[in-house]
């Protein structure tokens, strides 16, 4: 257990980092919400945040992508980001191939749009509109939108928590694969422990605007902490055994 993070040396991780972040400060006001915070996400790598309501986690997603100013240090990070967030975002005038298309400058933008909803199991929907979709389908489709970019850091926050648990694992399963796939590096803020053991390299736990404590997968690809000890560091006494 780290009570800060150092840049990494995991040779596993050869294509260089997606995003360095140093001495973050954000503030609102004179409040310092994030302070000193340092981190460093390779490409291919999973990530991710837990931390208890309130503690900055969206803040720090939203200085990575860009979306706001910082007060104090440094991030180093591609241009942009895809980010996906818990409501899907998708423009309802717009069919589904051009919201996945939305801000590609190509060409053969259907092409593409085409091959990233194959991708998510949404092919044969294109033409189709938001508001036929679920829940999930359109989450599936916000996805499809971000990794059409094929960007270096991909910033999910709290993507599945309005899913039904069955449709969550089902995303689960795909966004691993479209990790794999892709090899972006990724932040994925949640409260679900679950979520996080299930699919991260690393987990950070942020208190008081700052890493508390990081976990990095074994060898054999799981995280080293038991259910109950990572809800401890969330502040949740567990009655579970696991
Ligand atoms: N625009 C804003 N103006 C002022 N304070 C803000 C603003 N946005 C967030 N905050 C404050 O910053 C702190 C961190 O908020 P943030 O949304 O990052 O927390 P979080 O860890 O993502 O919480 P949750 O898990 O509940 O989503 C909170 O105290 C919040 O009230």
């Amino acid at each position: 257990m780290n009570a800060h993070v150092a840049p990494l040396s995991a040779a596993s991780f050869e294509a260089g980092p997606a995003v360095v972040v140093s001495n973050l400060v954000r503030s609102y006001g004179s409040r310092a919400v994030i302070e000193k915070l340092n981190l460093r996400i390779e490409r291919g790598e999973f990530v991710a945040l837990l931390g208890e309501s309130g503690c900055g986690k969206t803040t720090l997603l939203r200085a990575l992508a860009g979306l706001d100013s910082i007060q104090g240090g440094r991030i180093v990070a591609p241009r942009r980001p895809a980010v996906v967030f818990q409501e899907h975002r998708l423009l309802p005038w717009d069919s589904l191939w051009r919201n996945v298309s939305l801000g590609l400058r190509v060409p053969d933008a259907r092409e593409r749009a085409a091959e990233a909803l194959t991708e998510v199991g949404l092919g044969d929907r294109l033409d189709d509109w938001p508001r036929n979709l679920s829940g999930g389908q359109a989450q599936r489709v916000a996805l499809a939108r971000a990794l059409v970019q094929q960007p270096e850091l991909l910033l999910l926050d709290e993507p599945f928590a309005a899913l039904d648990a069955l449709t969550r694992i089902r995303m689960h399963e795909l966004v691993r694969e479209l990790v794999a796939n892709h090899q972006p590096g990724v932040l994925l803020v949640t409260h679900d422990v679950d979520e996080a053991i299930a699919l991260a390299d690393r987990i950070l736990v942020m208190r008081n605007g700052a890493i508390a404590f990081e976990h990095r997968a074994g060898r054999d690809g799981s995280i080293p902490i038991s259910r109950a000890e990572l809800l401890g560091e969330l502040g949740v006494v567990s009655h579970s055994p696991n």
